[in-house]
């Protein structure tokens, strides 16, 4: 009886012990703020609780007994209006400066935003004195302004803009492939060959005070990546879909608006494929799902240069999505560039190289769309194109996208599978001994293959209708630029 006695008061302090913690808890969480992010709050999520942003602030202005700031954290174009009363202002509290609120996040009354958050507290984090920062609050800065300054660029909204629609047109391209059946497969970025055999390459050697009796650190020359094509063409003796997507170099000493020595290109390569049409079919529908993922995920990213930097281009767009891609062959381009009226600065002879005021033109002849050029003179491909036998005029099995605005978009080809052929041309070129272990894979269960690759920033460039290539990548590398 006394034993079940003290069983009850024992379970009654217990229960009034874990009742009290329960209370502790639930008075220490209402206190607590909850840590949203900017694209949260906007979103109304937990209208009406005490939450904590942290960010950039992009405007900040004082009126009567209050402040107004607009905070932003990179997570969407829009900015978070914060309003505090006039004692919770700080000198430091300018344009730039990095900044930590806390308040109740609560419906706005003004249209232009859905909630506000009126502020219990403001920490400046990291001050940013105005009059040395390049960028002016409210001023709309054109991307050749703010690319001089690329450690700053990206608290620009144009610039955050263009690097979230950089990482969803990424995810786009990955989970195209992903849903189609191809393998991602990471090719090496040090390599020893040149698969384009174009002769732009960087040179890799060792530095330090290891390596200063200038060994030859891999014993044979060593360069970065112009294509990670070969190693796929490896990959593709065994598995009949595989893709890569990284980063790629060419010593091209070019300043041009569509040319990078540091670039990002998406290659494919598929195995058993019967015609051109099995590449460019899967060029186009890569092109589509990325471009129609892109403008549904970015809406206001997208609008901002549709609207305001490259005002117009929304129609090219539209028109890309609206028509499928004509295809002509080479023959056909040189006669359309050959009875057109326009004064092109380079031959267009056959056999010439198509260069970009050529691959402008047939742009435009074709209705500005993406068009495909295909079977190329042999003689302008590498060595791994497939010679087009049956042809009147030899040619190669080599395609290109073209698209508005920037040009060659895509290059590829279907590879010569025939061991007698290609051990042929290569023998030619010399390059026999070099390329025994690619003559190998046409020894071991060779089959019809082909690929292509697609330079990402000019991707880019295409649905943004930016000029310059340098304002679509995080850190541009050209000639006489490696800043950073
Ligand atoms: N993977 C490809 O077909 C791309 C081609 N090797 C190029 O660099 O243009």
């Amino acid at each position: 009886m006394l034993q079940s006695a003290a069983k009850v008061l024992s379970f009654a302090s217990a229960t009034s012990v874990s009742r009290g913690i329960a209370a502790g808890i639930r008075h220490y969480c209402k206190n607590t703020p909850t840590k949203l992010r900017v694209s949260q709050a906007l979103s109304g999520a937990e209208l009406g609780s005490n939450i904590k942003v942290q960010g950039w602030v992009r405007s900040v202005r004082a009126q009567k007994a209050n402040v107004f700031l607009h905070v932003n954290d990179g997570s969407s174009l829009q900015s978070l209006q914060v309003i505090a009363s006039s004692e919770l202002n700080d000198p430091l509290l300018t344009f730039g400066s990095a900044v930590e609120v806390t308040g109740i996040l609560k419906k706005s009354p003004h249209q232009k935003q859905p909630v506000e958050l009126d502020a219990k507290q403001i920490n400046v984090v990291g001050e940013c004195n105005p009059v040395d920062f390049p960028f002016k609050i409210k001023e709309r800065h054109g991307l050749e302004y703010i690319r001089q300054f690329p450690h700053l660029r990206c608290r620009t909204n144009a610039f955050s803009s263009l690097l979230r629609i950089r990482s969803e047109a990424t995810a786009a391209i990955h989970s195209y492939f992903k849903d189609n059946g191809f393998v991602e497969i990471n090719t090496p970025i040090i390599t020893s060959n040149d698969c384009e055999g174009a002769g732009e390459l960087f040179q890799v050697e060792p530095s330090g005070p290891d390596h200063a009796d200038g060994e030859n650190f891999f014993s044979v020359p060593a360069y970065l990546t112009v294509s990670g094509q070969l190693h796929l063409e490896v990959v593709s003796g065994a598995f009949s879909k595989a893709y890569t997507f990284g980063p790629t170099f060419r010593a091209e000493n070019s300043q041009s608006r569509r040319h990078l020595a540091e670039f990002y290109m998406v290659e494919a390569e598929i195995s058993f494929t019967q015609s051109l049409e099995d590449l460019t079919k899967v060029m186009e529908d890569m092109f589509r799902f990325a471009t129609e993922h892109v403008l549904a995920h970015c809406v206001e990213d997208v609008d901002l240069f549709h609207k305001h930097v490259t005002p117009g281009h929304r129609d090219t767009v539209d028109a890309m999505l609206k028509n499928s891609f004509p295809v002509i062959t080479y023959r056909e381009a040189i006669d359309i560039l050959r009875r057109s009226s326009e004064r092109f600065a380079f031959p267009t002879d056959w056999g010439c190289d198509l260069k970009t005021e050529h691959e402008k033109y047939l742009v435009k002849h074709c209705g500005n769309i993406p068009v495909f050029v295909t079977d190329y003179p042999y003689d302008l491909k590498p060595f791994y194109a497939r010679d087009n036998q049956d042809h009147p005029e030899r040619t190669a099995a080599a395609v290109d996208l073209l698209v508005p605005g920037v040009g060659e978009l895509c290059g590829g080809s279907l590879r010569e599978e025939r061991l007698n052929l290609l051990s042929a041309r290569l023998e030619e070129a010399g390059l026999e001994d070099v390329y025994s272990w690619y003559l190998d894979l046409r020894r071991f269960g060779s089959v019809p293959h082909g690929g292509f690759g697609l330079g990402f920033e000019r991707y880019l460039q295409c649905i943004l209708g930016v000029d310059n290539i340098k304002d679509v990548i995080p850190f541009p590398r050209f000639s006489h630029s490696c800043l950073l």
